[in-house]
Parts: C-alpha cells; structure tokens; sequence
C-alpha cells in the first residue's frame, strides 16, 4: 500500500512541477517554442528508436527554432536552412563549445579527440595540427596509389561476381575498402578482415558510433543533415556553405576531413558506375528496395545495399 501511495505522489509532483515549468517558460518568453517536459527527464520521452524523425515531427509543429530539455540539458533543435545559418555562421562562435559528455569522456580520453573537445587553445591547437599536417591536400594525395590499388582489388572481385552473376554486397564491401584504405594511411598496414575482427576494431568503432549516437542527442540537427534526391542537378553546395545541405556540417567545427572523404566518396561511386552496370537481385524494382534505416551517428541502412554487376569495359 506505502508503494503505491508513494508512486501517486511522486507521479502528482512530476505534474505539479511540470505545469510549474510550463508557466515559467511562458513568463520568460526568451526561449523559443517546444514541447514542455518532465522534470528530470525533460522531453527524452518525446524520443524513439529514431529520434531524427521525432525531432522533424515536433519541429513541424514548434517551427525551425525549437528548445526542449533533454534529461537535463537545455537542447534548441534547428532544422531549416535559415536556423542552420544562424546557428552555424552568424552566432557560430556560440555555438562552437562541446558540452561534457560521458560517452565523449569514455571514449575519447576525457574529451580529448577533436570532435568532442570543448572550444579553446586545445581545440584550435589540434584542429591546426590535423588540418596542415594529418588532412592536407599535400599529404591526402600522397596517399592517391593506395587508393587507387585497394579500388583495384575491390573492382577485380566485382568483376568476378560479374562473371558468376551473383549479387554483391556493396555496403560491406565499400566498408572494407574504407577500412583497409584507412589503415592504411594511419598504421602502414591493413589487416585481414579476421584479424580486425580478432582485435576487436570493427565492434570498437560501431559501439563508439552508436554511443556517440546516443549520448550527443543535445548536438543531433535533424533533416537537415541527410542529402536526398531533391537536391540532384542543383547547384548546392556540398560544403556547407549555402546551409540547404550538411553533410560536413558548417563553421568553425565543420569535418576537417571533407577533402578526403569527397575524394574517396566520388572515387570509389565513379568506378563502380563508369566499370559496372547494376541490376538489382531477384527482378526487385527501385522502389522495392529495403531503406530501412538504423539508429547511429550517421543514419545507415539497416540493411545493405546488394546488386548484381555486369562489367561493361569489354573492348
Ligand atoms: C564522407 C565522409 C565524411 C562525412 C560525411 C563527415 C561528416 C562530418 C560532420 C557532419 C561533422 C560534424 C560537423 C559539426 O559538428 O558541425 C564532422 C566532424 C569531424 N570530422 Fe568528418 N566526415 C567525413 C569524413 C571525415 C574524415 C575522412 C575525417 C578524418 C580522417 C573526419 C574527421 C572529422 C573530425 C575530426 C571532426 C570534428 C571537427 C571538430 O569538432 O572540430 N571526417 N564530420
């Protein structure tokens, strides 16, 4: 009986307090509109197995500018082009702290990676390092033979699903490829896919991802961030400069490593297209294609991409 009389009273205060909290964001009127949380756990309830999609929806609602407590962060959620500008360029010097952070202080050293460290001389010290050292135009193309002979040996195995008529994976086999490209650059080596599984790297960077993922809610843009087909044979910018599309994001904690990641993005996509056409398996039509997605630090499919190549170099 105590139990229960405790549970009602304790579920009488979350109430209590949370219309106490909805008057005093209404008197204080600074703070842009959103959905008024729990004590405690704010608006964390508001958020499912995708919180991106969430976030669009309640920003449908509360507009592009939007401010919810998550736990007991105090997050704004931008999520048109305009907001981005303002958050990004115009007030970007603000904005360009990392709050602490308990899967940041685990996995990178008490925040110590580039990413997650606050803003300040440590910060402006390693991005310069990374930037004129590590991710140089001089130094990302002195790496242009390794990529181009691991592009080889995926093309070569291409080429033999080709002959056999069997799908491939390409998702997995572009991981690989990243992967042993970027070891690569930062060990001199790549390891075979049993020993990277062995040492545990591939469990470690997905684990990392997904705690990233969940742990940095109060950094997550929503829509904004995830190219789609609408922006196809438009003149937008990829860097980030026009606000409309952010891969890389924009400002002064935008992705250092932009340069290298076009580059192997566009040169592994023009060799697969320019050596291959693809089908997709079992007569499956384009817009029978699985694009479920999963929840990460990026927004992956839940399931590969697998297609059926037909080498198409023949002299
Ligand atoms: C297609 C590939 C890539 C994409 C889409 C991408 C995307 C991003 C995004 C969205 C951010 C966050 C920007 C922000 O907080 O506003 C970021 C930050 C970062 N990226 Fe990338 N990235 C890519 C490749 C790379 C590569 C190849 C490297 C390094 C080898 C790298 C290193 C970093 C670092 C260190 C940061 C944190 C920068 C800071 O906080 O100052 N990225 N990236």
């Amino acid at each position: 009986m105590a139990w229960i009389l405790t549970t009602l009273a304790l579920i009488a205060l979350a109430f209590f307090l949370r219309a106490w909290l909805s008057k005093r964001k209404i008197k204080d009127g600074k703070l842009p509109p959103g959905p008024i949380g729990f004590p405690i756990f704010g608006c964390l309830h508001l958020l499912g197995k995708f919180p991106h999609h969430d976030l669009h929806q309640l920003a449908k609602k509360y507009g592009p500018i939007m401010y919810m407590r998550l736990g007991l962060v105090p997050t704004v959620v931008v999520s048109s082009p305009q907001a981005a500008e303002l958050i990004l360029k115009t007030n970007d010097l603000v904005f360009a702290n990392r709050p602490p952070n308990e899967a940041a202080k685990h996995i990178s050293y008490e925040q110590k990676s580039l990413s997650f460290a606050p803003y300040g001389t440590y910060w402006r010290n390693v991005r310069k390092m990374c930037t004129l050292e590590l991710l140089s135009n001089h130094k990302i193309n002195s790496f242009m033979s390794t990529r181009k002979e691991e592009l080889d040996l995926l093309i070569d195995y291409i080429k033999d699903a080709s002959r056999e008529r069997v799908a491939v994976d390409i998702g997995s086999k572009v991981s690989s490829l990243s992967a042993d490209i970027s070891c690569r650059m930062v060990f001199g080596k790549k390891y075979l896919e049993r020993e990277f599984d062995e040492k545990g790297f591939k469990p470690v960077i997905h684990e990392g991802m997904r705690l990233a993922a969940s742990f940095n809610l109060g950094d997550y843009i929503p829509p904004i961030a995830i190219p789609h087909p609408r922006f196809a044979g438009s003149n937008i910018d990829v860097r980030g400069r026009d606000f409309q599309l952010l891969p890389f994001g924009s400002g002064r904690r935008s992705c250092p490593g932009m340069h290298l990641g076009l580059t192997m993005v566009r040169q592994i996509v023009a060799q697969l297209v320019h050596c291959f056409d693809w089908e997709l398996p079992n007569n499956m039509l384009p817009e029978e294609l699985d694009m479920t997605e999963a929840f990460s630090l990026v927004t992956p499919r839940a399931n590969h991409l697998c297609a059926t190549p037909t080498y198409r170099l023949h002299l």
